[in-house]
């Protein structure tokens, strides 16, 4: 039935793609392309001597060979612009898809009043805030600012498992388009209509905004430079055929051009960088630059943030741990008042583990108490009470600080308690009232699964992985291990991430950086490849110019897999094209000038039928040679993992002599069919 689906899917997209070949012939969008723009131009001229063979004056050649040179060079258009069709439809396709998750909705905007108005979700703008109930689609792209509610995303991510999204930290984000399967949240608007998350990779998967690359840019004017020097060449050639005595026909210097300008690459080039999109997208990768994706094919180092990136990043507390001579009470009621006004998951978690114990509290009480919120800066959150008393929670080494700086001393088990902790892979977070520390409380996440197997992949391909976290140096040690990462940095604030990868990058090196919080977002922005996880919040994800919507840090590795396959494809295909001029100098040069010179006969080497068999034959492969290696171009020439330089000689070797060989095969096949069909 799936096959069934795709087949028919596959149909009309080749269809489409066949139209498409033919408006993309308006010469407007030809020019874009500078190789097959002079293909344009010659089957233009070849159309008017067939028409009138004697146009540009006196011509030796019959009009049906005119025919034959314009109806292949008409081709040799057509299958590069089918080429860059058929990569465009599949983009198209998943456009299509995605529009009809797009449909209108009705919003419940929440008023100055507290009264709900009911409004088109087009209706929406930035800052407004709109109440989501079960069973509603979500209007727009937002921050969940109050509520927690599982989220039903397959409509972006095809992943049917629903994801729990709740306010503060760092799975705040909803995306337009998805839809809320249990309880309610209130969510402020972060997008106008048109620049939302859906939009944008409607747009990006349909190739609507693509850009050429810098490398692409470069490599399609050393093409056009190319193609120039071949049209000088051939214009020479005409006063040195008339000292010899031979007359040069129009459609056959024509022919020879197209044969010599590098017309492989130059059809294939633009399918090659769509081809490679589409790719990343189909891993649930959304790139927003083909720039991204090349340049993480020649990555060399990876800096992945851990809570969120390497674990899962539901921190949980799971233990409040007296320290001696305080009661085990007092530790967990100081947490819970430390947390009281912590919108973050961990200070949600420690109420909760406190209300289990059986705490007495109400909220009440704390209502003109100071709010002191967590920021990545001070790692630490909590509140002063109207009579004074300091109550605050944080990084171990954050709070010794705050103790120390009150002239109070720091109990001898503090570190004992807190490295027992970190040892076990856990967050140890110290609670202290005033200038006294009462205990630790055990925050409890869990590493993704199959981490391991992966990194030690990207170490074969000579990639250094690096943990940046701002969690302390044990608990580091511990993850990275678990994780298999070759480095790690701990307590870091996110001005430190930008340095490591600053560091990086100034010994000459790529970066890609994983993450997905606020304080993540600068150093995402930073590194050449950021790749914001999809569970991230909205800053991580603006900031990032990838976006994994399966949220798997790992993905990495296959987006540098395809960047890789990308620029090889480019690279083979460049080379068989021109080393595929040497069998067409074989096949034409001796058809040109034998009639004069019949010396030349001994280049004749191909013993073609006759020159003008010889020149066509030359040309039909030239044209044929596009859509046959279209496959080559979509999925990317084989990439193993091993070391770049062998890599770029394997290649070398392969498409270099290939391109030598199978010309002078197809050349002489396609010259004995043609003298047997006349
Ligand atoms: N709600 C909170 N209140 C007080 N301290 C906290 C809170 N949340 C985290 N911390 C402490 O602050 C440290 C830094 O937190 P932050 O979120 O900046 O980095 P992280 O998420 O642990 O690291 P990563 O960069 O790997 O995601 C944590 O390791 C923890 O010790
Ligand atoms: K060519
Ligand atoms: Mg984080």
């Amino acid at each position: 039935m799936a096959t069934e689906q795709k087949k028919t899917l596959d149909k009309e997209i080749v269809i489409q793609a066949i139209i498409d070949s033919f408006k993309k012939l308006n010469p407007l969008t030809m020019i874009k392309n500078p190789v097959m723009f002079i293909v344009e131009v010659g089957t233009f001229i070849t159309l008017i001597l067939s028409l009138a063979p004697g146009a540009f004056g006196a011509s030796t050649v019959s009009r049906e060979y005119n025919i034959a040179v314009f109806l292949v060079l008409f081709f040799t258009v057509l299958f590069a612009n089918f080429a860059e069709a058929l990569a465009e439809g599949r983009g198209k396709a998943q456009a299509d898809t995605l529009r009809k998750t797009k449909s209108d909705t009705i919003a419940k905007l929440l008023q100055k009043d507290g009264y709900i108005k009911e409004v088109s979700s087009t209706q929406l703008r930035k800052g407004d805030i709109v109440r989501v109930d079960a069973g509603d689609v979500i209007p727009s792209d937002g921050e969940i600012v109050e509520g927690l509610a599982s989220i039903d995303e397959s409509a972006i991510t095809g992943e049917s498992a629903p994801v729990i999204k709740e306010a503060g930290g760092d799975f705040s984000s909803v995306t337009g388009g998805t839809r809320v399967v249990s309880d309610y949240i209130i969510i402020k608007v972060t997008t106008n209509p048109g620049e939302s998350f859906l939009d944008r990779m409607i747009s990006l998967v349909e190739g609507a905004s693509r850009q050429k690359t810098p490398n692409e840019i470069a490599l399609t004017t050393l093409l056009a430079v190319l193609t120039l020097i071949f049209l000088f060449v051939i214009i020479t050639l005409v006063p040195l055929a008339t000292y010899l005595n031979v007359t040069l026909d129009i459609a056959t210097l024509i022919a020879l051009l197209v044969c010599l300008i590098p017309t492989t690459i130059g059809g294939l080039l633009s399918a090659i960088g769509i081809a490679g999109m589409n790719r990343v997208t189909r891993f649930n990768v959304l790139a927003m630059s083909g720039k991204a994706v090349e340049a993480a094919g020649d990555i060399n180092t990876m800096i992945l943030d851990k809570t969120g990136t390497i674990t899962f990043g539901n921190r949980m507390a799971a233990e409040f741990v007296p320290l001696d001579g305080i009661l085990e009470q007092e530790v967990t009621f100081a947490a819970l008042q430390s947390s009281v006004r912590d919108e973050t998951p961990e200070g949600r978690s420690i109420i909760e583990l406190a209300n289990s114990l059986g705490i007495n509290w109400s909220e009440y009480e704390y209502h003109d108490a100071e709010i002191i919120e967590f920021t990545a800066e001070t790692r630490m959150s909590g509140l002063n009470l109207p009579d004074g008393t300091q109550i605050r929670k944080g990084a171990v080494d954050a709070i010794k600080k705050f103790v120390t700086g009150q002239n109070g001393s720091l109990p001898r088990d503090l570190e004992d308690k807190a490295s027992h902790i970190a040892k076990a892979g856990g967050t140890p977070l110290a609670v202290a009232v005033n200038n006294k520390v009462f205990g630790i409380i055990y925050l409890k996440d869990t590493v993704k699964p199959g981490l391991k197997e992966r990194f030690a992949e990207l170490r074969a391909m000579g990639i250094k992985t690096v943990m940046c976290t701002g969690d302390n140096p044990l608990t580091a040690a511990t993850i990275a291990q678990e994780a298999g990462v070759d480095e790690f940095i701990a307590e870091a604030k996110p001005e430190d991430k930008i340095a490591a990868i600053k560091r990086e990058q100034a010994q000459g090196k790529l970066v890609a950086m994983t993450g997905d919080g606020t304080n993540d977002a600068p150093a995402l922005a930073q590194a050449d490849v950021g790749l914001a996880m999809n569970s991230g919040t909205m800053a991580a994800k603006e900031a990032a110019n990838m976006i994994d919507l399966d949220s798997d840090p790992t993905k990495l590795l296959s987006v540098i897999e395809i960047g890789k396959q990308l620029l090889i494809t480019r690279g083979a295909l460049t080379t068989f094209s021109i080393a595929n001029d040497i069998a067409k100098y074989f096949a034409i040069i001796p058809a040109l000038f034998i009639m004069a010179l019949p010396q030349l006969n001994t280049l004749n080497i191909m013993n073609l039928a006759s020159p003008q068999s010889a020149i066509l034959s030359a040309l039909i492969f030239n044209a044929v040679i596009i859509p046959l290696l279209i496959p080559v171009a979509m999925k990317g020439a084989k990439y193993k993992p091993m070391s770049a330089n062998r890599l770029l000689s394997r290649n070398l070797f392969i498409y270099g002599l290939g391109g030598v060989a199978v010309p002078f095969v197809g050349i002489k096949v396609i010259d004995m069919i043609l003298s047997g069909l006349l």
